[in-house]
């Protein structure tokens, strides 16, 4: 039997970018409402309470109001930056800590992780879980992201006005993915983190520069290569790479895929690295790692 999913908020780009999925993977059916109704809490409600499981995929305020008026039983997970770092909601990166898949599976509350956020903790979690970094460590993180990582406004802003072509943003130093970064990383205190746009839909890098005197001891780029590939040994949607000083990393690569690569790269002689996380933010960065929990879940994975 098929299992059906509420998709609260499927009109929007991440719920568009799941329902997607679900119907090219097979299996699922999905509840919808009609247009006039899928604001309305009580018909919410009622689709929650008929569904196996409901997925929020909705602005933070909406999203804490949906849960509000879930049916008692219900199991959720959401999409938004609401409950991501609050107390009994399990965090849905199965591949970035041992048992976070069997804690994902048999959750009733799941909050799925930011697009940036993926990236970061990818890269850092793996360091400090080692004992690689110490978690006091002050850690800076520069991100390029596709438009569509802003939602409907900023693709329409984008596909009407054809650009910026690029802009940094969030100055204030208080991106909203920053709790969850420090909790999942496992650092003591938030890094600098400058994430920025460019005019393309879709795609995204995470870049970690590190001085490799940083490191609570001396390691090369093919020790840190060999340490990220035994901690992701076995995560079928990450790949681990040396980076060569010849290549240029496109952020568009991996589009349409629930794909995660990482790259090591580095000037050893100047005692320096970058490491990069490149993801679809639409993938693996939502929808696609929205679509890995539900399976999950569901037991199906
Ligand atoms: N875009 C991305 O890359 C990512 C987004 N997210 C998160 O997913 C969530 C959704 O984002 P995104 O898909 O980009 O946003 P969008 O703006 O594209 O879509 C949000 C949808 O929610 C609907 N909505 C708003 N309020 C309510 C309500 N009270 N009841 C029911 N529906 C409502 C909107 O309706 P209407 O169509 O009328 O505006 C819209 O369809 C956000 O929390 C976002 O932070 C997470 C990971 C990545
Ligand atoms: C380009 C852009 O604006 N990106 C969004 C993050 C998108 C995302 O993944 O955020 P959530 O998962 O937390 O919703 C931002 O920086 O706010």
């Amino acid at each position: 039997m098929s299992a059906r999913i509420f998709i609260d908020g499927q009109a929007g780009t991440t719920g568009l970018g799941i329902a997607q999925r679900l119907e090219q993977a097979g299996g699922f059916s999905l509840v919808t409402l009609s247009e006039s109704r899928r604001k309305d809490p009580e018909a919410r409600a009622e689709a929650m309470a008929e569904a196996d499981l409901t997925v929020l995929c909705l602005p933070d305020d909406a999203a804490r109001e949906a849960v509000s008026i879930a049916p008692q039983g219900a199991r959720i997970l959401d999409a938004s930056t609401a409950h991501r770092v609050v107390e009994g909601w399990v965090y849905g990166f199965a591949e970035a800590m041992a048992g976070q898949a069997e804690r994902i599976a048999q959750a009733s509350r799941v909050s799925n992780p930011g697009c940036y956020a993926t990236g970061a903790i990818a890269l850092l979690r793996p360091l400090t879980a080692l004992g690689l970094l110490a978690p006091e460590t002050a850690v800076s993180i520069n991100a390029v992201s596709g438009y569509s990582g802003g939602g409907k406004a900023m693709i329409a802003d984008h596909e009407a006005k054809g650009g910026p072509a690029f802009e940094l943003y969030a100055l204030g130093l208080k991106h909203k993915h920053l709790p969850e970064i420090v909790r999942y990383a496992g650092l003591a205190k938030p890094p600098i983190f400058v994430p920025s746009v460019g005019h393309f839909a879709q795609g995204m890098l995470v870049c970690v520069p590190l001085h490799l005197a940083q490191l609570t001891k001396a390691v090369s780029a093919a020790h840190l290569v060999e340490a990220y590939a035994d901690y992701y040994a076995g995560a079928e949607t990450i790949a681990v790479r040396r980076g060569i000083w010849s290549h240029n990393l496109d952020p568009q690569a991996l589009n349409g895929t629930n794909q995660l690569e990482i790259f090591i790269c580095a000037h050893e002689e100047a005692g320096q690295a970058v490491l990069i996380a490149r993801l679809d933010n639409l993938g693996k960065g939502a929808s696609g790692a929205a679509v890995q929990n539900i399976n999950l879940m569901l037991g199906r994975e």
